[in-house]
């Protein structure tokens, strides 16, 4: 295992359908980066998360979204999660502050406590909910374009067969 990446896996249950998920946890410390971008690459789901407690740490999700755009691949899903939602005295990072960032982004929004559990099973779920989402529309989409291959590659053998009864007697085209 490398430094500065966690991994665990869950069997998690989604819309009656067990999946077996794999979580990696990457470290957030700069002189981890060059190892834990290469993880980003297979990612099918990310979550972007922050302290809500740590103003910087708000601002530091810029940062993590170029870097999954360019290192991740193209239909990842992602869901912006502001952590410690436990530790409200101390909070920087207002939750109209995450909703907005996340609406920016086009991603789902969740505030969670590790400490509470608050919204832990239900962000997990529902990153799993939009990664087999996507697989499906990716399915369906290869599903589609085969089946009108099929359909052109049988026009185009129909097209060329002669004309007249199958069993016809002549032998030749002319
Ligand atoms: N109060 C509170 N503390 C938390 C929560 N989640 C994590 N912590 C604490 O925050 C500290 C950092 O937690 P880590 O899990 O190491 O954070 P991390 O983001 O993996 O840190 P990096 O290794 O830098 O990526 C630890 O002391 C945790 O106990 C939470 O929801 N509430």
């Amino acid at each position: 295992m490398n430094p500065g990446v966690d991994f665990k896996m869950k069997t998690i249950e989604v819309d009656g359908i067990k999946v077996r998920i794999q979580i990696w946890d990457t470290a957030g410390q700069e002189r981890y980066q060059t190892i834990t971008k290469q993880y980003y690459r297979r990612a099918q789901g990310i979550f972007l998360v922050y302290d809500i407690s740590s103003e910087r740490s708000y601002q530091h999700i810029m940062k993590w979204v170029s870097d999954v755009d360019e290192y991740a691949p193209e239909g990842v899903q992602k869901i912006l999660i502001g952590n410690k939602a436990d530790e409200e005295q101390k909070r920087q990072v207002g939750r109209e502050q995450g909703q907005q960032l996340a609406k920016e982004y086009g991603m789902d929004f969740y505030e969670t406590s590790a400490c509470t559990n608050l919204n832990i099973k239900e962000s997990f779920t529902r990153l799993t909910e939009l990664v087999l989402q996507a697989h499906r529309k990716e399915l369906d989409g290869v599903r589609t374009r085969a089946s009108k291959e099929l359909a052109l590659a049988e026009l185009e053998e129909d097209e060329s067969r002669p004309e007249g009864p199958v069993n016809s007697s002549k032998t030749c085209w002319c």
